[in-house]
């Protein structure tokens, strides 16, 4: 089932033209990765599928509800010092159907160990969130947006400064995530990624689609330095490479 169609979207910032003519479907059980080269327009896509920009032409149709939409963002400017635990970290990404004027209720709370529970953090609900490692922190960021239970999951480079054992452990978990959510990864990080994403939109301006379902595996992902040009002229776009250059 297709969670969301955008169709010739157009997007600029001032006069600049940072997304043109992008068409791309995403389906319910997809694991899409979003890569491509700096500045080359992918947080604008996820704010355009986020809701947070509007497309200036083309559309973007959503089978689903905004609050359907988990979102992981990248977690570059978390003030780890902050005397915050991980269940309230988690508790944050909680709508509760009870409204409360101070503190949460019982069910949010069972809500929030659940989701926790889910991504292996329960034992650490208590903990600081600056006593976790980068690994462990990005578990609990995934369990606040498990808690509005979304159909699809968009995570903004959920692996930048995480080593490779972490990276595979959080792909790990998203993959069994998968098996009941969409999820969207946007990342530089894409040796990995590659070992676990059924498709693959390269945005640089444009977007370029590869399904690596049907791809014979010709390229060794397990290599920890492959490296996105690799990755395309394996996939036989080679002319992608050289927009990188410009
Ligand atoms: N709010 C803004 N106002 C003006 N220009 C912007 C704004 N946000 C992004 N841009 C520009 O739009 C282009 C695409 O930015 P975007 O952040 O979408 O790229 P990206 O692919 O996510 O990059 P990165 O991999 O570095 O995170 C860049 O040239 C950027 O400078």
């Amino acid at each position: 089932m297709e969670l969301i169609n955008i169709s010739n979207l157009f997007y600029k910032y001032h006069k600049t033209d940072v997304l043109e003519n992008i068409n791309l479907s995403i389906k319910n059980d997809d694991f899409l990765a979003i890569i491509g080269p700096n500045g080359g327009g992918k947080s604008t896509l996820l704010k355009l599928i986020l809701g947070l920009l509007t497309p200036q032409e083309g559309k973007i149709e959503k089978k689903i509800k905004n609050n359907q939409v988990g979102y992981v963002p990248q977690n570059t400017n978390l003030n780890i010092d902050f005397p915050i635990t991980a269940i309230e970290i988690v508790l944050m990404g909680h709508v509760s159907s009870q409204k409360k004027l101070f503190g949460y209720s019982k069910q949010d709370v069972a809500c929030a160990m659940a989701s926790l529970a889910k991504v292996s953090m329960a034992e650490f609900a208590n903990s600081k969130i600056g006593d976790l490692s980068g690994g462990q922190r990005q578990r609990v960021f995934i369990a606040r947006a498990l808690c509005s239970n979304p159909k699809i999951m968009l995570l903004d480079e959920p692996t930048a400064s995480i080593d490779v054992k972490g990276q595979r452990e959080i792909y790990e978990l998203l993959k069994e995530l998968n098996s009941s959510i969409c999820i969207v990864v946007v990342s530089h990080d894409i040796s990995v990624l590659l070992n676990y994403a059924k498709n693959v939109a390269h945005i640089n301006k444009n977007l370029v689609y590869h399904s690596l379902e049907n791809l014979e595996k010709n390229i060794n992902t397990q290599n920890e330095h492959l490296c996105e040009v690799e990755l395309l002229s394996a996939l036989g776009k080679s002319h992608i490479c050289c927009e990188h250059t410009h």
